[in-house]
């Protein structure tokens, strides 16, 4: 007998819609369970399920909507009256009233420091603070972690660490230094290996072994970033000589280190300008037609709203790829208002006067800066020094990843801004910087990464309110009443927390290339 005939009888009667189901069952409803709908991986057990509310932020408006989410994807966004109604068999229907629900934030700035400098902040601390935060993906930064990521073999080391610790989904830059200009195999072999782009800097990093670049080197690294159309980009900032500085001799102790204005004075705007006049130059080579169309630039935490963003502004009219973002303690400090020792406050560039922030604030709303990102940077809490309140001894870095939310609601909303803005800012904006093509806006087919927050709903940011991240004592936002209080977070479909609660396990994944 051959071995068709053995199957004749099998497939006579019920046998063929019997067959029909199984290699159904096991091509299509089989992928999702193994995926990503494992055991623990969300607070909520079902997979098929409506999310309710008054507010939901969809591409065309806030409207009242249900969002109906199947194992990882949004299968449906539609009015409140046309959505599925609770009934037996049917999907879990979950109604959240006035609150809002829009898509999770990404957060494309993010130092995780693993492996290597995981005291400071690591993928499990790191990635659960950021789903209490309700930021659903994030693009980690090649720094400061040891090795850094400036290799196809360090982003190896990047991915290996990271296996089983993300509780939300998660991207890598890789770095751009010196060394990898001078061996552009290097950086073809980090790109391959799935850096979504990459990131240098143009002064001294803080960490050594993340040499600085100069704009020569950037310009030699975007052919390269153009064959594989990934963006570079760049803490823009070169060393200037500042007027301070000079009047100390050398070998004299710094003075007034408590004192802020000390600081600021030793990282003037002049830094931040050079630099950025310098990229707009090499950023010409990305227009349409240069030797470097395709590949794109991006400046990172911009405080500088008046020359620097005038010449990103000329330069993207110009018809050069460019963007540009800022971050939250731009938007919600001022350096007049920075107390003496208060070593949380420092980062780089510096937190600038309050007029600056006002004109962040415009920009934003202008549309002159695309997004915002965190540049969430802790340490080890003994390098800020907050006994001794050196400014110029200490770490520069915010820590800042779980309250972002509500932070740029809360000085936002003061000003004016609107729900819709948010998700441009937060979730639409970076996810074309990273190229999530599935992420950043509730509609059909995207993943489910979705916030609900109440932004009515305040709460004073100390010890009773649960923290997530690693060094509570580091963050400048400690004491503060904000608003906006994150309820639930769902990511790729996950539960992955909820009011105080995080899903037992972390089932979040690497965030590798889109080709
Ligand atoms: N190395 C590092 O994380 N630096 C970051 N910290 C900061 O305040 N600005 C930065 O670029
Ligand atoms: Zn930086
Ligand atoms: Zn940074």
């Amino acid at each position: 007998m051959e071995p068709a005939d053995l199957l004749k009888p099998l497939l006579r009667g019920w046998s063929l819609p019997l067959l029909v189901f199984t290699v159904a069952y096991t091509l299509v409803y089989l992928p999702f369970v193994e995926k990503g709908l494992e055991e623990g991986c969300s607070l909520l057990p079902e997979t098929h399920f409506v999310l309710y509310s008054k507010r939901v932020v969809t591409p065309n408006g806030v409207v009242p909507a249900a969002v109906e989410v199947e194992g990882e994807r949004i299968i449906s966004v539609v009015k409140r009256s046309e959505a599925p109604k609770q009934r037996d068999g049917g999907p879990r229907v979950l109604d959240y009233s006035n609150a809002v629900i829009m898509p999770g934030l990404i957060d494309v700035h993010v130092h995780l420091n693993e492996p290597g400098r995981t005291e400071w902040e690591g993928f499990l601390t790191g990635t659960q603070a950021a789903a209490a935060g309700g930021v659903t993906a994030l693009v980690d930064m090649p720094l400061n972690s040891f090795p850094t990521t400036t290799s196809k073999d360090t982003l190896l080391l990047k991915l290996e660490a990271a296996k089983g610790k993300l509780f939300v989904d998660v991207g890598f830059w890789g770095g751009l230094v010196p060394e990898n200009v001078a061996n552009l195999t290097v950086m073809d072999e980090l790109l391959n290996a799935g850096a979504l782009g990459l990131k240098s800097f143009m002064c001294p990093s803080g960490i050594n072994d993340f040499p600085h670049t100069t704009a020569e080197d950037i310009k030699a690294a975007l052919p390269v970033l153009a064959r594989y159309g990934r963006p570079m980009l760049v803490h823009a900032e070169v060393v200037q000589p500042s007027p301070e500085e000079r009047s100390l001799q050398p070998g004299e102790p710094s003075e007034n280190s408590r004192l802020y204005s000390r600081y600021h004075g030793t990282r003037p705007l002049s830094w931040e300008r050079t630099a950025v006049q310098q990229l707009t130059e090499v950023a010409k080579d990305t227009a349409v037609g240069g030797p470097a169309e395709g590949a794109h630039i991006h400046v990172v935490h911009l405080s500088d709203p008046e020359e620097s963003l005038h010449l990103i502004k000329e330069a993207k009219a110009a018809g050069s790829s460019m963007s540009v973002e800022t971050s939250p303690h731009y938007l919600a400090f001022a350096a007049e208002e920075i107390p003496d020792g208060e070593t949380q406050f420092k980062c780089n560039p510096p937190i600038r006067h309050a007029d600056y922030r006002e004109l962040l604030w415009k920009a934003l709303q202008a549309g002159d800066i695309d997004m915002i990102s965190t540049d969430h940077s802790p340490s080890a809490p003994e390098m800020k020094l907050l006994e001794e309140g050196d400014f110029l001894k200490a770490w520069g870095g915010i820590s800042s990843l779980q309250f972002v939310l509500p932070v740029t609601w809360t000085y936002g909303a003061s000003r004016g801004i609107t729900l819709e803005q948010l998700v441009k800012w937060w979730s639409t904006g970076p996810s074309k910087l990273a190229n999530f093509p599935r992420k950043g806006s509730l509609e059909f087919g995207k993943d489910a990464d979705i916030v609900i927050w109440d932004p009515e709903a305040s709460f004073i940011l100390d010890s009773n309110y649960p923290i997530f991240h690693k060094h509570k004592q580091v963050t400048p936002y400690a004491g503060q009443t904000l608003s906006g209080k994150v309820i639930a977070t769902f990511a790729r479909g996950h539960e992955v927390f909820r009011e105080g609660y995080h899903a037992p396990r972390p089932c979040g994944t690497p965030l590798l290339p889109v080709h």
